[in-house]
Parts: structure tokens; sequence; C-alpha cells
């Protein structure tokens, strides 16, 4: 096995493979090349490698192999459960250039992968222009893969925190870079029973027009969620119907039943789920009271048989775990679309002050504004951002949370929106822009020279978190 891997080695050069934005030793590789079931035809490259479920792929895409089973335990990089992307450049207020969390001092990082848009001597003059969080990416795909880990990375911290994720969204192409949210990895191992879905601001039309910031979301991003609900459902149906077999095997061929098991599900679906036995999930031990046949998908239990019934009944679930899996329907608070413009904003805010006495919504006492985990804020080309236009004297809304416009410069003329001082208090802002039409406004945002004319997003500045830019190269273009 080693001389196999050492030949392999030979041909691949250790340095050319990435692996969650880690270069990988020669060690690493030859580990992963004699590994159980290492991924065929290994190329230089970037993946991402989940070390709970065992997942690993090619940076951006889909599932390679779903059993790399000897190779967590020994891998420094094996601490995140979701990849990083390769940037072109990042300009990011940070001691640690990995951490998702970012501090203080500006550091840059070229370090990873391909496509360098910048030499190093440009990028460091570049950095003096440009405000720390800057994060500039090849293409408008790696942006979108990268908002995807940054969004799942704040999703863990806060569940893990307060057992609930605040996320704001926006309309426009947000939506669109938000879409590799709901694919492998992060639609299987983000806890989205936690999420509480909110908008920045939303038109003053029905829930189903083609305007509606809610249709657009609900489209592009929820109803992948909610798919996600039925796919798990139809497999826990399958492995029902194949639990009965796995009655007659249990006894004497466990791991044989696994495999009927596994081989079953996996001819039917487009991903392969994985069942195990608990309470180590994958442990081969004697069978003793308390174990329990488990169905993982991703990483995740998504069902379990009911104790010691399971070497008789293992078709009996406890569906307990199933709970967490989609956002919840209670969980995505639309703008009720039955209201004008002035009562549906007053609804929504009545909603967020529940919402902060249920303690659902974090609260900051100073300022008495509601704070919200994440606000993914898009950009419009005039620099707009939720419906807060250059110039309207919503700008200066200091009272409010939500608030109406029914002079949009941009259709539909009515809509409510976010206020400045609840923007502002966010833990955490995503300005996300991609394509030249955004490269004048981001120019001037990021820029060095400084207007007394502030356009909405140069008023983007949370007061006590964080704002990080995601943008693509075109963007970028006139920095
Ligand atoms: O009207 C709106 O526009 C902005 C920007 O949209 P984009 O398509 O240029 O990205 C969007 O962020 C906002 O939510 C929406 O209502």
């Amino acid at each position: 096995m080693v001389m196999e891997a050492e030949k392999k080695m030979n041909q691949l050069q250790a340095e050319h493979v990435y692996v969650n934005g880690h270069q990988l030793s020669r060690e690493e590789l030859s580990l992963l090349q004699g590994c159980a079931n290492p991924p065929p035809k290994l190329k230089p490259g970037c993946y991402w490698y989940d070390k709970d479920s065992g997942l690993w792929g090619k940076m951006g895409s889909l599932l390679l192999s779903s059993s790399l089973q000897t190779f967590p335990k020994r891998f420094r990089f094996g601490q995140g459960s979701t990849p990083n992307l390769p940037l072109v450049r990042q300009f990011f207020p940070s001691n640690n250039s990995s951490s998702p969390f970012p501090s203080k001092s500006i550091t840059l990082t070229t370090k990873n992968c391909k496509g360098l848009l910048c030499n190093s001597s440009m990028a460091e003059e570049s950095v003096e222009k440009l405000k720390p969080g800057v994060q500039i990416y090849e293409s408008e795909e790696d942006l979108s893969v990268s908002l995807a880990k940054y969004t799942a990375d704040l999703s863990q911290k806060f569940v893990k925190e307060r057992g609930a994720f605040t996320v704001v969204l926006s309309g426009g192409s947000l939506i669109k870079s938000l879409r590799k949210m709901v694919e492998s990895p992060y639609l299987d191992s983000v806890d989205w029973g936690q999420w509480h879905v909110f908008w920045v601001d939303e038109r003053v039309v029905r829930k189903d027009h083609i305007d509606s910031n809610y249709n657009l979301a609900y489209d592009g991003f929820l109803s992948k969620v909610r798919e996600w609900e039925e796919e798990i459902l139809s497999v826990i149906r399958d492995f029902e119907r194949w639990g009965k077999l796995s009655v007659l095997m249990s006894s004497c061929l466990p791991e044989c039943t696994l495999q009927c098991v596994i081989t079953s599900i996996t001819s039917q679906r487009k991903w392969a789920p994985q069942v195990r036995r608990s309470p180590a999930f994958g442990g081969r031990g004697e069978w003793k009271e308390g174990d329990r046949w488990g169905l993982c998908v991703g990483g995740r239990v998504v069902a379990t048989t009911m104790g010691m019934f399971a070497l008789f009944l293992p078709f009996l679930f406890s569906f307990s775990a199933l709970e967490g899996v989609p956002v919840p329907p209670g969980h995505v608070y639309a703008m009720n679309d039955a209201l004008p413009a002035e009562g549906a904003a007053d609804d929504y805010e009545t909603r967020l002050k529940q919402l902060v006495k249920t303690k659902v919504l974090d609260f900051k006492p100073a300022s008495e504004f509601p704070r919200f985990d994440l606000i993914l804020l898009g950009m419009g080309p005039d620099g707009h951002v939720a419906s807060l236009f250059p110039g309207h004297n919503l700008l200066n809304e200091n009272q409010r949370w939500v608030t109406f416009v029914k002079d949009s410069p941009k259709p539909p003329p009515e809509r409510i929106t976010f206020t400045f001082p609840v923007i502002n208090s966010a833990s955490n802002i995503a300005v996300v822009a991609a394509g030249a039409g955004k490269s004048d406004v981001v120019r001037r945002a990021l820029g060095s020279k400084t207007t007394s004319d502030l356009l909405p997003v140069e008023m983007v500045s949370p007061e006590d978190g964080e704002a990080t830019w995601f943008l693509d190269k075109h963007a970028a273009s006139k920095l």
C-alpha cells in the first residue's frame, strides 16, 4: 500500500494539491492516496473535505468520493467541515488569514491556487487604497462558493452560541450568488432548522409576483431546502422497505445488511447516504442495549431505529432528528402582502420586536436596535442597498426599524426597507457585487477618493460588527 502510494506521489506533486485551502505536504498526499477509498485519478487542484462525513470533492463541484475513511484522523486541515475557496486577492482584517472571523490587522493573501489577478507588487499597491475585509474572486462562481462557506461558518457559529441563526436576504442578484448554499456539502450539513430568514427590503407586491423578493428567494433558495426535505423523506421510505430485509440478515451478517441498505438507497438517489451503527456510528463492536441503526446523509443522522427493537424491527424509526433539516415555514418572515406599504412596514417592525422579546432575535440594549447575525446585502449600480436610494431622505431615518418608500427610482415604486441603524447594528454584513456594471460604484465606495455626499453603500458601516465585501474581478476591475 505504501509503495503504491509512493509511486502515485512521484506522478503528482503534493504542493499542487490544496484541501480546504491547505497546501498538502508529501506525507499528507501519501496518506490521501493510501487511504481506504482514495479519490480516483487525483489531479492538481483545489478540493474540499468534510471530516465528519468523510465526503470529499473538487472545489465548486459535486461529490467525488464518499468515504476517505482513514484520511481524517491525521489531517491538520480536518478542522472545518466546509470548503475554502481560491481567492484572487484577499484583504482581510485578520490575525489568522484562514479564520472566517477576522480581527483587526490587514493581511494580504495571494497564496491559494490558480489565476492570481495581480502580481504581488500591484497587490501591495492596491491594499493601501482598499478597506479591510474585501475579497476579490477570479469569477462569480468562486465568489458564490466562498459566500456559501462564509454563510455556513457563521450559521454554525451562531447556532452553537445562541441556538439560532438570524439571516437577512436581499433581492436582486444576491440570490443567484447564494446558490452554492443549497448544493453539496452545505445543503446537508447546515442546520437549516435553526435558521430564521428575513428580508432587508421587499417590494409591495403579492408574494407570488415576479417583482417580489420573497418570490425570488423562494425559487432560487428556500424551495431547494424544502425539496431536500422531500429527498430525505423518500430515502427514509426506501430504508423502511429495505429494513424488513435487514431483519432477516441483521443477526448473522450485519455488515452485509448495512451494505444492502446503502446499495439500495444509492442506486435510487443521486447522492450516497451512509448507514452506520450507533452510538459510535461506524463501530463494529458487539450489539448491546442502546445500539441503533442510524441513517446518515452527508454526515447528519436523519433517522435512527429505536433501541433494542432494532434487532427485530429496524424499520421502526425515531424521526426526531429530522426536525432540524429544512428551514421551518414559521422561521421565514416574509412581508405581509395584504397590507399597503405603510402598514406592511409597521407590521414587519412589530414582528421583529416580538422576536426580540422571545430572544430569537438579538438586541443591542445601548442603541435599542435589533442585532441580526448576518445581513447579506446586494448593491445596485447606483450604489443603493436594501431600498435605500442615493439622495433619499430615508437615508437619515434613525428611529424606525422598518420603513417604507413610495417613490423608489427603481421599479416597483412601493417598497419596505430596513433602516441604516438596523443594518449597521448587525454582527456581520456581507456586501456582494459581481459584474462590470458594479465597477464604478465599487471604485467609489472602496477607492481612496472621498466625497461628502455618501452613496447608501458607503453608509454601510457596522458599529461593532464585521463587514466583508465579496467581489468578482469584474466588479473590482476599477480598483
Ligand atoms: O431593488 C433591489 O436592488 C438591489 C440590488 O439588486 P441587484 O440585482 O443589482 O443586485 C437589491 O439588493 C435589493 O434587495 C432589491 O430590492
